[in-house]
């Protein structure tokens, strides 16, 4: 019987190439795309497990990278990685701490379980989506770049919109990569501009 990871293109490729998910080529695609990560960027990567995402950061920059993740993320050299949930005050002043100064760079392919119930998905993880926006805001130096999965739908443009009162350019992107009937979608958003009087 032929199962959905043989079927899978991108799964086969990912296993190939020592990419622990099929994930990697959307942010390959990303990058190649719309280029988002320098050389000497500080990231933090929300929802990070298994780690493709980091894999393909480790290639990009030389800085420090951070991953996050409710789950454990097996050891990646020259990665740190955070066990927590990222919307929580305890994980963000950990992650702050861990990066000891400027963070240039926030990733986010967090999604939330799934309930199969299309619009409370949907809701949650929009939700997910401002959480990481918040901590974008709280965390990003002047000029830094932020991605982030969502999902179009209903409350997708209120998302977008409040991304576009912090960032001088957005735009949304859904890679070839992504599975076929997904909704999912990638917001764009680069060149954080701090409101005068906010942190850090
Ligand atoms: C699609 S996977 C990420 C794949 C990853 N980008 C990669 O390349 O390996 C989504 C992840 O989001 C994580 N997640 C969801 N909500 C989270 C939260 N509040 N805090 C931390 N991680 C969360 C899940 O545990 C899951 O591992």
């Amino acid at each position: 019987m032929t199962s959905q990871w043989t079927r899978d293109k991108y799964s086969n490729k990912a296993k190939r190439e020592g990419f622990r998910a099929r994930a990697a080529y959307k942010l390959l695609e990303i990058q190649n795309r719309h280029p988002v990560i320098r050389e000497d960027d500080t990231v933090v990567d929300l929802g990070a497990a298994p780690g493709s995402w980091l894999q393909v950061l480790r290639t990009l920059t030389k800085g420090t990278i951070i991953g996050v993740d409710l789950n454990p993320i097996a050891s990646l050299e020259g990665v740190i990685t955070v066990v927590g949930d990222f919307t929580t005050p305890e994980v963000q002043e950990q992650v702050k701490e861990l990066a000891g100064g400027a963070i240039s760079i926030v990733t986010c392919d967090a999604s939330p379980k799934l309930s199969g119930a299309t619009s409370y998905d949907q809701a949650r993880a929009i939700g997910l989506g401002e959480e990481a926006l918040n901590f974008a805001v709280s965390v990003l130096k002047d000029g830094g770049n932020f991605i982030c999965k969502t999902f179009q739908g209903e409350d997708f443009p209120e998302l977008f919109a409040d991304v576009k009162k912090h960032f001088l350019s957005v735009k949304t992107f859904r890679p070839v990569s992504s599975r076929r009937g997904s909704r999912e979608t990638y917001i764009i958003a680069k060149n954080f501009r701090r409101e005068k009087d906010g942190a850090p």
